[in-house]
């Protein structure tokens, strides 16, 4: 009896620590749209701190696992665990605690067109702290505009008024509004300039290390992979084939992998994040081209 109960509790222990250095565990996990399976068999853990990017042709997946981790999607098969809290539970009330230590930018921002951007930052505050003074809620609104690197006369502004960069930002500082330790991003440099890009992709790191979130990136850009991406996960096959770093990844013999990472453009942004890390290695501004 006493043994059963050890190892129970010694199960409890493990959980508890893998939850500690996982914040994302993904088990065995079955997506399927009618006869269109989507996954089969999927795992992945993501590592508390890290900057994970997603990556996969498109189809094969990307949005749903995503959604499947956020609770939006059920999946047919698997386990998921955030937190160390099941989210397989139907009942968003009984991840209560779980919900409110995450932020999502979906792809497109997904602002509510008929609110202006601090109004749509305040949403998941009143939501889920609705008896905030109001006009603690416009200074909170402000700070996580701010946190965006969005101007302070943008609180105002409805989203039609804002430039694509402004809208992720806007997006972003929603997503920011519950401080979350997770942030999930899909695509969130899609559609921008290169230069907007690139700003978006610092702003996405300095905020993963001055307040130690957690980021599952989804991107077809390799230079954000190459940029700020501790590890890449990579969906093929209806699975997660490979976490790894984009160097180890590179000695995959997977043809996907190959033709995505050493082909031309993928070569291209390697050459580039090179030059960038050796113009800091030299201390030199990364913008002087002299
Ligand atoms: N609600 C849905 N109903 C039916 N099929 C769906 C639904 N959502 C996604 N799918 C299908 O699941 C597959 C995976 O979609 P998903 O959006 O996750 O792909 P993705 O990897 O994010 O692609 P992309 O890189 O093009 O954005 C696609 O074939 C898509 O058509």
């Amino acid at each position: 009896m006493s043994d059963a109960r050890d190892q129970v509790d010694e199960r409890a222990v493990a959980r508890r620590d893998d939850y500690g250095k996982y914040p994302i565990v993904v088990t065995g996990l079955k997506n399927s749209f009618g006869e269109q399976v989507v996954h089969e068999d999927l795992d992945l853990k993501v590592r508390k701190g890290e900057i994970i990017g997603v990556v996969g042709g498109s189809g094969t997946g990307k949005s749903v696992l995503m959604r499947s981790i956020i609770g939006l999607q059920i999946p047919d098969e698997g386990e998921i665990e955030v937190f160390g809290r099941s989210i397989m539970d139907t009942n968003p009330d009984d991840v209560i605690g779980v919900r409110d230590r995450w932020g999502v930018l979906f792809q497109g921002g997904a602002l509510f067109s008929t609110l202006t951007v601090g109004e749509n930052i305040e949403v998941p505050l009143k939501q889920y702290y609705p008896e905030l003074d109001p006009e603690l809620l416009h200074e909170i609104a402000r700070y996580k505009l701010k946190l965006a690197g969005l101007p302070a006369d943008a609180l105002n502004k409805y989203p039609s008024e804002l430039s694509g960069g402004m809208k992720k930002r806007a997006g972003l500082a929603r997503a920011l509004a519950l401080d979350p330790e997770l942030l999930f991003l899909d695509e969130p440099t899609a559609g921008l300039d290169p230069i907007g890009a690139a700003a978006f992709d610092k702003q996405t790191e300095e905020l993963s290390q001055t307040l130690g979130l957690t980021v599952f990136l989804i991107t077809h850009d390799l230079d954000t992979l190459h940029e700020i991406c501790d590890r890449v996960a990579v969906l093929a096959d209806k699975k997660v084939i490979a976490v790894d770093t984009i160097t180890e990844l590179m000695k995959l013999d997977h043809p996907w992998i190959q033709e995505y990472f050493n082909g031309p453009r993928g070569r291209a942004a390697l050459s580039a994040q090179a030059l960038t890390e050796l113009r800091k290695a030299m201390d030199k501004p990364i913008d002087d081209d002299a």
